[in-house]
């Protein structure tokens, strides 16, 4: 994916199996959301494709990605804010249905039939996300960790294979980090979807993801599983940089050990001493 002069994402393969968890991770500016917005639709990618259960998906728009089985959320919150928690949810429920203007107009029987199944639905969708107590809220009134889980609950409510969430923990205090992302591998495991996850919390996204994938200036640096990529030197670098380094004392040998330090806030001291060189 190419700005102008500017390669944003150049290096970047990713498989998806089903039922995966995959956590991309990397400094700031390294290119997750990009990579996010190659896949959905957002962007078109200047070279490459994108597949989603062997089709190719280049080129399409995000409402189409999106019928093919891909739903994400975004790093910014994007609700409909003056919607009530169930409309945001609903709305999405109907994605890729058309009643019909005869239908809706004259509200017949089965377009009535219908809105009441998608309710309930709906209802489903706020109740795994937590939300079922605040359904007639508006979005624009929840707290913002809810507004979080209420963007997961619209996007499970398309009927995703994928679901990509694009730091979804962002701005929550850490015991409400902890209990979204296993609410995530719940959702994974119930739903037997697929999920791709940017977190900046390492400590947090190594926690609940089967694999990592580590971008740096839009390169991939590192993959695989979280025990291996977390002691991968690049990693450490790329993801603490030299200053950091020097700041804190910690020399990282060609061959270095453990990483344990979570990007994003700051590392406590505990954190820091399990970097063992
Ligand atoms: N629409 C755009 N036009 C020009 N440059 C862009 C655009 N979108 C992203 N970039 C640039 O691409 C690079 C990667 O940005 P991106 O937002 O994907 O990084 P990121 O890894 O998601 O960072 P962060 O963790 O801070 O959200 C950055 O240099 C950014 O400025």
């Amino acid at each position: 994916m190419q700005f102008g002069g500017l390669k944003a994402l150049s290096e970047f393969s990713l498989t998806l199996e089903p039922g995966e968890l995959v956590g991309l991770i990397g400094p700031n500016g390294a290119g997750k959301t990009t990579a996010f917005n190659a896949i959905t639709g957002v962007y078109t990618p200047t070279s490459g494709d994108v597949h989603i259960c062997g089709k190719r998906v280049n080129g399409l728009r995000p409402h189409q990605i999106c019928g093919h089985g891909i739903a994400r959320t975004f790093q910014n919150i994007r609700l409909f804010k003056e919607l009530t928690a169930l409309d945001n949810v609903r709305v999405a429920c109907h994605h890729g249905r058309n009643a019909g203007f005869a239908a809706s107009f004259f509200r017949t029987k089965g377009f009535l039939d219908d809105e009441a199944r998608i309710t309930k639905r709906a209802l489903e969708f706020l109740d795994v996300m937590g939300l079922g107590r605040l359904r007639d809220e508006r979005a624009k009134n929840l707290p913002y960790g809810e507004q979080r889980r209420l963007e997961i609950a619209r996007a499970l409510a398309t009927g995703p294979k994928i679901l990509c969430l694009d730091e979804p923990a962002a701005g929550m205090n850490a015991s409400e980090k902890v209990a979204l992302m296993e609410l995530i591998r719940k959702i994974r495991d119930d739903f037997k979807l697929a999920i791709l996850v940017i977190e900046h919390d390492m400590r947090l996204v190594m926690g609940i993801s089967e694999r990592l994938v580590v971008l740096d200036h839009g390169v991939t640096i590192a993959k695989g599983a979280p025990e291996v990529v977390r002691k991968n030197p690049k990693v450490i670098e790329a993801y603490l940089g030299d200053s950091y380094l020097e700041e804190k004392h910690i020399a990282v040998p060609a061959h270095s050990g453990e990483l344990m330090v979570d990007d994003g806030t700051p590392a406590d001291e505990p954190s820091v001493k399990e970097v063992q060189a």
